[in-house]
């Protein structure tokens, strides 16, 4: 069995892992050839001449610098060195601007000589974080329009009322049913629905450009619009400017008793989350506001509030 340093020296420097051997103290033993590369092509403070650099203060500066990843590595790297945990890994993105990447750190621990050492690793797992991206992306968006599902819908709305309970700040939601669909699917074929339905998606996407906005399909023809820390007043400019939008798409069902192109109803309502209030009364409170559009003949707007409810109620 061949077993020199050289040997073993060409074994490391062949694995395309980033590999790196530190002492207790945090001090660098041994960094392999694709450490060198990484470090070089990334002008990582960890590259070159690894001699006297300890790795563990390299994590701590990148912390001090507000460098979560950093925090997270050093605290792992620590916690084998301490004995309280047998090793450590974490994955974590490392994007240029161009390029996403995505690496997974182990940490792992050998005694030589009495001493312990510990094996820190850096392997390229970009493949597999996008393949998952992919899967998410899938999972979340409606396969027709490209625009959110309503599985995400349900899950950004509970994010952003909690975010909006903490701020005390309202959420508008408006809930957008094209009218006579059907009229147009019986006149023209389910394609020429489906068509609808994308222009549809792309306008309302224009609608919702901030972080806290949301646009989705909520079902067959209905769409949503969130907009989270928004007033009821900007809320109302904003559909007011998309009923608009929608007779401005021209699209024509010339046998709907409503107009002789699409149009649609559309409820609107505010909420500020309050103890005693779920994420899910704003959706009722705006179903039964389009309920209402619905009713008063279609093609409008129907506004409605928890305050309009409970004044009605006493
Ligand atoms: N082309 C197409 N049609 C769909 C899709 N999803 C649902 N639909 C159709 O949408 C129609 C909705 O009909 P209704 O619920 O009666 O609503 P509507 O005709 O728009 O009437 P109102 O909403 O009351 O104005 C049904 O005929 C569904 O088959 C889809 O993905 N593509």
């Amino acid at each position: 069995m061949i077993q020199t340093q050289e040997f073993l020296t060409k074994v490391l420097d062949s694995v395309p892992d980033q590999l790196v051997v530190i002492d207790a103290l945090g001090d660098i033993q041994f960094a392999n050839k694709s450490w060198h590369v990484f470090g070089d092509e990334n002008a990582s403070t960890l590259s070159g001449d690894w001699d006297g650099v300890n790795y563990l203060s390299e994590c701590d500066k990148a912390s001090d610098m507000g460098d979560e990843i950093g925090t997270r590595a050093g605290q792992g790297i620590r916690s084998v060195i301490e004995a309280q945990n047998h090793e450590f890994y974490l994955e974590y993105p490392c994007h240029s601007p161009d390029v996403k990447r995505w690496f997974m750190m182990r940490v792992n621990s050998f005694d030589y000589d009495d001493r312990l050492y510990f094996v820190i690793s850096h392997q390229d797992i970009t493949e597999r974080k996008l393949t998952e991206e992919k899967v998410e992306d899938l999972a979340r968006l409606d396969g027709l329009t490209g625009i959110a599902n309503r599985r995400y819908f349900e899950e950004f709305l509970h994010q952003e009322w909690r975010r909006c309970a903490r701020l005390k700040k309202p959420i508008c939601l408006a809930i957008i049913d094209i009218d006579n669909f059907k009229m147009l699917n019986d006149t023209y074929g389910h394609q020429s629905g489906d068509d609808c339905l994308i222009s549809f998606g792309e306008l309302l996407t224009q609608y919702a450009r901030r972080p806290g906005d949301l646009c989705a399909r909520y079902g067959g023809e209905e769409f949503i619009l969130l907009w989270a820390d928004t007033s009821l007043k900007t809320a109302k400019r904003l559909v007011n400017r998309l009923m608009r939008d929608i007779s401005g798409l021209d699209i024509p069902n010339p046998n709907s008793p409503t107009a002789t192109h699409v149009t649609a109803s559309i409820g609107l309502t505010e909420m500020t989350p309050r103890p005693g209030t779920s994420h899910t009364d704003i959706v009722s409170i705006a179903d039964d506001a389009l309920y209402r559009a619905k009713e008063g003949g279609r093609n409008q707007i129907y506004c409605q509030t928890n305050r309009d409810i409970e004044g009605q109620a006493s």
